[in-house]
């Protein structure tokens, strides 16, 4: 699989702040075009703030300059990049109300999510690499512009490139970062058109959103499937998903090119061995019972189709520890030029 090429933020930046209704506090940095700030250089907002950001910061400085140019980025209130595992730059979202989430550049992969400290809901393989080899095997990576099996390679491209940061602000100590994904020579080797998706990540004190905006800057038509592969921290002997009773079925169990077609006819949907089964039209809302206390809602909007994972024995080592619950879009999307297609999905907590 080819490499990514390093690809930082390309543009300059502003800061901006202001009070929004009922006196909230809201803070944003917008990038503007490259000749405006060299990306090399920390912000004057970082270099001002030593006392929150600074350890931070200067773990960023180690990094090469795409990596300064994200820490530099990553300046709201709440938002900074560190050095995550094989020293890839990791953003840490921390909201004033004690939730904490992280996110990786590469991939642009959630790969962690706690409400309360010490519990991750999200959950990383332990196979899984940080070398930009392979995707991220865990937390919430992106398939996209195909999802599963098909003319590239499985699941797309966008989980093995680097995203920039697009923004990055604070709302009432929520923080929220904008992440971008444009394509390159690696992306048009295998999709030969021109694209932008945006990806906003808001992290509130018992939820976690997302809003995915994928635009055809391209002059010709495109289409694409997509969808977001997230893995929870489960039992999987307890878990169980609830909602998706009466949805077309497409069981991907035994041949995954070859799907069969059928109907669920379950309330409650457990994982008893070997799962991986595409939900036609699902609901705007199931809700996952991780097994280990916690109710997970998974809430969104236009996100039409959902899928459940788990490889059982495939994966020996560690198919007792996640589920895979996924919103996803089956059919193919079709944009012409300058159409967008947006998706949002909002996990919760009770
Ligand atoms: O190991 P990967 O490439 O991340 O994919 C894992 C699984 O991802 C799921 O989304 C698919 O439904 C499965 O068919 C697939 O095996």
């Amino acid at each position: 699989m080819p490499r990514t090429e390093p690809q930082g933020i390309d543009g300059g930046d502003s800061f901006l702040s202001m009070r929004g209704p009922g006196g909230a506090t809201r803070s944003w940095r917008r990038f503007l075009p490259r000749p405006l700030r060299s990306p090399l250089l920390p912000s004057p907002a970082l270099a001002d703030s030593p006392g929150r950001y600074g350890r931070r910061c200067r773990v960023g400085m180690a990094f090469a300059s795409a990596e300064k140019g994200a820490a530099a980025a990553a300046a709201a209130a709440g938002v900074s990049v560190t050095e995550g595992e094989g020293k890839l730059p990791k953003l840490v979202l921390t909201s004033a109300h004690g939730s904490e989430a992280e996110i990786y550049l590469y991939g642009g992969c959630i790969t962690s999510w706690k409400v309360a400290k010490d519990k991750d809901l999200l959950f990383v393989r332990p196979d899984a690499v940080f070398n930009k080899k392979k995707p991220i095997s865990g937390g919430a990576p992106h398939c996209f512009p195909q999802f599963g099996p098909g003319p590239m390679q499985q699941h797309g491209f966008a989980r093995n490139m680097d995203w920039s940061i697009a923004e990055s602000q604070s709302e009432d100590g929520n923080p929220i970062v904008t992440l971008e994904l444009k394509d390159g020579p690696y992306s048009r080797s295998m999709w030969d058109f021109s694209f932008q998706a945006l990806y906003k990540i808001i992290l509130r004190e018992k939820s976690l959103s997302t809003e995915l905006i994928i635009t055809n800057t391209d002059t010709k038509p495109s289409s694409f499937n997509t969808a977001l592969h997230t893995y929870f921290r489960a039992s999987v002997t307890a878990a169980s998903v609830k909602g998706l009773k009466g949805c077309k079925t497409l069981n991907k169990d035994p041949d995954p090119k070859n799907p069969l077609e059928g109907k669920e006819e379950r309330d409650i949907v457990t994982f008893p061995g070997f799962v991986d089964c595409i939900y036609l039209n699902a609901p705007s809302e199931v809700i996952l019972d991780n097994g280990l206390g916690d109710t997970i809602s998974i809430q969104n909007t236009n996100w039409s189709d959902a899928v459940l994972w788990n490889p059982y024995l495939q994966m020996e080592a560690c198919y007792r520890d996640f589920v895979c619950v996924e919103n996803a879009k089956i059919g193919n999307v079709q944009l012409e030029p300058k159409q967008s297609w947006v998706a949002k999905q909002i996990l919760s907590v009770a």
